[in-house]
C-alpha cells in the first residue's frame, strides 16, 4: 500500500516538482531521477504502418484527439480514493504520462513506476503486437478540481450538462473524476493499456467504468474513410476537418485567454447511445433514409451528389414537401440550425450481447470534442432531443463531460501547469 498523503485533500498549497517526485506512492516504489530519467528519453524513429505505426504521446495537444480513430477503443472513468491530494494527484498522472509515452511506443511499462502494492507489471499479453497506433488520452471530471483542492481552477465550461429529454442516464456508467480514452489498431495492445492505467493507479484511483468500442479496420490505400455505425449509415462525413485552423478552434481550447494548462485541450463529450436495432433493422431502406437524411449506400445527401456534397436544405418536392425532412438527423444538427455549433464525432460502436428482454445491447459510444460543450454539444443535443427523427429508436444511457488538458512535452505529464501551480 502508498504511504501516508502528504496533505489532507483538498488542502491548497505550493508544489514544486521535487515535492511532487517525493509524493506519497510513487517516489516511494520509482525513486525520482529515474523517473524523469525515463521520461525524457527520446523516441527512436517511428516505424510505418500497421502493428508498428506509431502516434506520439508529446505534442501540442494530446493524441487521441485529430488522430483518425484506431479501429479498437477502451474509454474508461477513474475516482480517486479518499486520501487523494494535489500531490498524489500529481503523482499518478506522471506515472501514467510515463506508461502512455512508452506504450506508445511498443516499449514496456517496468516495475519501476508500479505503486506499492500493485500487481505484477507486465504479463506481455501484448508482447510483439503493437503500438498499433496506440494513443492515451486522459482527462477530468468537475469532480477532480474538488477532490485536488483546485475547485477555483475548474473551467466555467465544464459545467453540468442539462438533463435532455427522454434521456435514461445510469449515474454509474457516467462522470468520474479521471478519463482515459485508450485507442489502437489491435485489440490486445489496447486492452493492455487499459490493464496498465489500472495496475498505476492502485491505491490512488478506482475504475468507475469502462465502455469497449470498435469501428472497421482501415481499408488500405484508402485514408480515413468514413465508418459505417451499427444503423449501417456511414457516420462522420460532414465532420469539421482537423486540417482547417477555423475548423481546429472550435475543436481544440485555442482561445488565448485560456489558462496554460488548457491551451491545447479540448472537452469530451461521452454517451453510451444504444440502438434499438431490432426495430430499426425492420424499416424499410425510405423510411430510415429519411430519419437520417443520407442515402445509405454511399451516405450522399437525400438532395443529391456525393457524400461530401452539401445537403440542400431549401429543396422540396414537387408536393411542396421538403426533399430532407423537417425532422431529419441531419437538418437538426446541422452547425447553421444551432448557432455554428462545432464538434469532431469520432465515436465507437459497442455491441455487449443481449439485454434480457433477448434485444442487442449495442449501439454507438459516442465520442464529441470541442472547444466549449455550451457552444458544440449542448445546444445541439437539445435540439435533437426535441424531435430527432433518428431519435426514436436511440437511448441515451450514459453521458460524461470532461476537459482534457492541452499536450505534454517532453519530461513532463499531463496537466503539470495545472499541478504544479
Ligand atoms: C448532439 C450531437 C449528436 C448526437 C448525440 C448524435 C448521435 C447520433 N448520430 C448518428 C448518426 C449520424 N449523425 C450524422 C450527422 C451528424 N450528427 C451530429 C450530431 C450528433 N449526432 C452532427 C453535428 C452531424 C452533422 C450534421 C451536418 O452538418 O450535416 C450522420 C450523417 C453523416 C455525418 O455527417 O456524420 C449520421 C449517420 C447516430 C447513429 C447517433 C446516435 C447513436
Ligand atoms: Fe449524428
Amino acid at each position: 500500500m502508498p504511504t501516508e498523503a502528504s496533505g489532507a485533500p483538498g488542502r491548497r498549497r505550493p508544489l514544486t516538482r521535487r515535492a511532487l517526485l517525493g509524493a506519497a506512492g510513487f517516489g516511494a516504489a520509482a525513486g525520482g531521477g529515474a523517473l524523469v530519467a525515463a521520461t525524457v528519453r527520446e523516441s527512436p524513429a517511428a516505424p510505418s504502418g500497421g502493428a508498428r505505426a506509431t502516434v506520439p504521446f508529446h505534442g501540442p495537444q494530446q493524441a487521441g484527439i485529430l488522430h483518425p480513430r484506431q479501429t479498437h477503443a477502451h474509454l474508461a472513468a477513474f475516482d480517486f480514493g479518499a486520501r487523494t491530494d494535489r500531490g498524489r494527484a500529481a503523482a499518478l498522472l506522471l506515472r501514467w504520462s510515463t506508461a502512455a509515452q512508452r506504450l506508445t511506443r511498443g516499449e514496456p511499462v517496468g516495475e519501476e513506476i508500479s505503486p506499492p502494492g500493485s500487481r505484477a507489471a507486465d504479463t506481455g499479453v501484448a508482447l510483439g503486437a503493437g503500438p498499433a497506433s496506440l494513443t492515451l488520452t486522459f482527462g477530468f471530471g468537475a469532480s477532480f478540481f474538488d477532490r485536488v483542492g483546485l475547485a477555483a481552477a475548474r473551467p466555467e465550461a465544464l459545467a453540468p450538462l442539462p438533463a435532455f429529454p427522454d434521456d435514461r442516464l445510469d449515474p454509474a456508467r457516467g462522470d468520474g473524476d479521471l478519463f482515459v480514452q485508450i485507442a489502437a489498431d489491435d485489440p490486445l495492445v489496447c486492452l493492455h493499456a487499459l490493464r496498465t492505467v489500472q495496475r498505476l493507479a492502485h491505491g490512488e484511483a478506482k475504475t468507475r467504468w469502462v465502455m469497449s468500442g470498435f469501428t472497421t479496420a482501415p481499408v488500405p490505400g484508402r485514408t480515413a474513410p468514413t465508418h459505417r455505425n451499427l444503423m449501417g449509415q456511414l457516420d462522420g462525413t460532414a465532420n469539421p476537418s482537423p486540417a482547417d485552423a477555423a475548423a481546429r478552434d472550435r475543436i481544440l481550447v485555442t482561445a488565448p485567454g485560456a489558462p496554460p494548462w488548457l491551451a491545447g485541450g479540448s472537452y469530451v463529450v461521452v454517451r453510451r447511445i444504444r440502438m434499438l436495432l431490432d426495430h430499426w433493422d425492420t424499416l424499410p431502406q425510405e423510411h430510415r433514409e429519411q430519419a437520417l437524411g443520407r442515402r445509405a449506400a454511399d451516405g450522399s445527401p437525400l438532395t443529391g451528389g456525393g457524400e461530401h456534397t452539401a445537403p440542400d436544405l431549401t429543396a422540396n418536392r414537387p408536393d411542396g414537401v421538403p426533399v430532407i425532412a423537417h425532422n431529419a438527423h441531419i437538418r437538426l444538427a446541422a452547425p447553421g440550425a444551432n448557432g455554428g455549433a462545432t464538434m469532431l464525432r469520432r465515436g465507437w460502436s459497442y455491441y455487449d450481447g443481449l439485454r434480457a428482454d433477448g434485444t442487442p445491447d449495442a449501439g454507438m459510444l459516442f465520442v464529441a470534442w470541442q472547444s466549449d460543450p455550451r457552444t458544440g454539444f449542448v445546444p445541439v443535443q437539445q435540439r435533437l432531443a426535441r424531435g430527432d427523427a433518428l431519435g426514436r429508436y436511440l437511448v441515451h444511457e450514459a453521458s460524461s463531460l470532461f476537459v482534457v488538458p492541452g499536450g505534454v512535452r517532453p519530461g513532463g505529464y499531463v496537466a503539470q501547469a495545472l499541478l504544479e501551480i
